[in-house]
């Protein structure tokens, strides 16, 4: 195949995938270190705290910072299923990129089906930014955009494995 490069994946999307996945690593573990420190001394202040509805610390340690805040329905506050979104973050790039290096039309399936979940958690997460904490966070918009493009890099990449699949049989 002319267009494609290593192991048949486009060279762009190859590109585009493990820059996402870096990107949300990054920004998850960030907010993972921000959660834990601020956990451990309320007088922390992290690099993205810029102001009083501008502070980032103050939504990871929100009771929506840990299990989505839906976990907490169902078990204690302080039960270890009770993981800080971060944590989930971090899996999930981890995930996106592992996944991202197979070709296999179950892999392309998997990263179409874990990106909705992202995208519908993004949605869910922005709305409680934006309306119940009324506050802006860039460490938080920053993933969603991320998410956002990592699922229309999913779509097109079942849509070019499925016309190759197509051609092949
Ligand atoms: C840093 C990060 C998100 C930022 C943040 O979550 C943080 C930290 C938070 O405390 C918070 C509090 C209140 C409002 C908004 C927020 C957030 O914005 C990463 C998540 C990315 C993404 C939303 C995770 C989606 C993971 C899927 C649920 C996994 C599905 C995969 C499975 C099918 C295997």
């Amino acid at each position: 195949m002319a267009a494609a490069g290593n192991q048949g994946i486009p060279k762009w999307e190859r590109k585009m995938r493990i820059f996402l996945c870096v990107f949300g690593l990054v920004l998850s573990v960030y907010a993972l270190h921000v959660e834990l420190s601020r956990e451990r001394n309320p007088d922390y202040r992290a690099m993205c705290d810029l102001g009083e509805s501008v502070s980032c610390s103050k939504v990871f340690t929100s009771r929506w910072g840990r299990g989505f805040g839906l976990v907490q329905f169902f078990v204690a506050k302080d039960n270890p299923l009770n993981q800080p979104n971060s944590l989930l973050g971090i899996i999930f790039y981890t995930l996106q990129m592992g996944l991202g290096l197979s070709l296999s039309k179950k892999a392309a399936l998997l990263l179409v089906f874990s990106s909705w979940v992202s995208v519908a958690g993004s949605l869910y997460l922005a709305a409680i930014l934006a309306f119940v904490l009324g506050d802006f966070c860039m460490v938080c918009v920053s993933t969603y955009i991320i998410n956002f493009a990592l699922f229309f890099t999913n779509l097109k990449r079942r849509r070019a494995i499925e016309g190759m699949k197509e051609k092949a049989g």
